[in-house]
């Protein structure tokens, strides 16, 4: 049983066979893909402040010690990004900041919000209407909260992790991965194109991996929601010593991620935590989201690589490297975003990237 998975009313569960099918794939058993992505974005770390305290992740801040982005300095980054020809806004911050951190709770009221909620949706306005696209990551969302939201994202995300009850999400506020599906599932019955994806390495076997993955593919029969799934290996930061997933893990899981879900879900990894030349043969087809301008805020020791470089990945095994948005064409042409995104996405589209750069 997936802990969590009863309180969250999940019911989802595999036979023996499926399970060991998964843990049977190599990258033998797959193909390269014929074609790379990535997305140009921008990274917007609205606040530091989470309810979780993840014993991997170097992000957030303690109550007390918090950080809230204002309007006008997330208008910068914004305006920024439009000018280096970024199509997409990733706002990814702490995990329901605004529970127990009175600092973060004070300064949003006193820009008259009483939620990151409302703040966040006046942020996603304020992106369409400066010319790029709002991908959320807000970590665990009720229906309430992503519907707040919604129909002002081109694609929103979050990620399981795993569904296994690891150390690293311990103690009295650890993410519960019967939460997290439901965060999934929830996006799925709004009809909101979803970015999911598993990290590697926080303590889960093999067997958790192979779970998670057929957790998230399941999800996905479900409701057709799920654009991609990253592949995440967990890596060092002043909080986090215990190192990542070694190559051939980090082999084997990439394929295992390509076997499992079905060929429309796109398999992730980001090109600045991990050896993506050395896993394009097990399946790998989009590099993410990456910056010319931003730090990886979640990842802030981990530089992106240049455009060129990821242009030499792509032509040393002979697929085109090929920009996306941070929602995926067929979400696009079946009619999954809201009109005023729609709109934003034609006029992208109609100005080509060299007089966006
Ligand atoms: O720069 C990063 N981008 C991250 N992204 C961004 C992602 O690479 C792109 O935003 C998507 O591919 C959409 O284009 C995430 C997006 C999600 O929805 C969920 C989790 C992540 C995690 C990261 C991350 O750790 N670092
Ligand atoms: C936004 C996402 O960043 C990931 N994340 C958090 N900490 C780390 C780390 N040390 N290494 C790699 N990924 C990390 C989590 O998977 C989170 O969901
Ligand atoms: C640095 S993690 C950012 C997103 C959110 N806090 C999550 O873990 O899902
Ligand atoms: S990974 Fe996300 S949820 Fe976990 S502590 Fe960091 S910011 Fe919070």
């Amino acid at each position: 049983m997936i802990p969590g998975a009863e309180a969250y009313d999940i019911d989802i569960g595999f036979d023996g066979r499926e399970i060991e099918r998964a843990l049977s794939v190599g990258p033998e058993d797959v193909s390269p893909s014929s074609e790379l992505t990535f997305a140009r974005n921008v990274f917007v770390p609205l606040t530091t402040a989470c309810r979780y305290t993840c014993t991997y992740c170097t992000y957030y801040d303690p109550p007390g010690q918090a950080s809230l982005l204002s309007r006008k300095e997330v208008r910068k980054i914004l305006e920024t990004g439009v000018e280096a020809g970024c199509t997409e806004a990733l706002f990814t911050f702490g995990d329901d900041p605004d529970d127990r951190y009175t600092e973060i709770h004070d300064q949003l009221a006193a820009w008259g919000h009483d939620s990151i909620h409302t703040y966040l949706r006046e942020l996603c306005e304020l992106a369409l209407d400066v010319g790029i696209l709002p991908h959320s990551n807000p970590g665990d969302q009720t229906r309430e909260q992503m519907r707040a939201v919604a129909d002002v994202n081109a694609s929103m995300g979050v990620m399981l992790e795993t569904t296994a009850d690891v150390t690293a999400h311990g103690g009295p506020r650890a993410k519960s991965p019967g939460q997290r599906l439901a965060t999934i599932r929830t996006a799925g019955e709004l009809g909101v194109p979803f970015t999911t994806g598993i990290l590697v390495g926080i303590g889960e076997g093999w067997r958790d991996r192979a779970e998670s993955l057929l957790a998230i593919g399941e999800l996905h029969e479900r409701y057709g929601h799920i654009q991609e799934v990253i592949v995440q290996p967990v890596s060092n930061n002043e909080r986090w010593r215990e190192g990542s997933p070694d190559l051939e893990a980090m082999r084997r899981v990439v394929a295992m991620a390509r076997v499992v879900l079905p060929a429309e879900v796109s398999v992730q990894v980001p090109p600045n935590l991990a050896p993506v030349r050395e896993l394009l043969d097990c399946g790998v087809d989009d590099l993410g989201g990456v910056s010319p301008i931003t730090d990886d805020h979640v990842n802030p020791d981990y530089a992106w690589p240049a455009l060129r470089e990821l242009e030499d990945i792509a032509s040393g095994v002979g697929v085109p490297l090929e920009e996306r948005l941070p929602v995926y064409n067929r979400y696009v042409e079946e009619g999954w975003v809201s009109e005023r995104v729609r709109r934003r996405i034609e006029s992208i589209t109609r100005s080509p990237s060299s007089s966006r750069a």
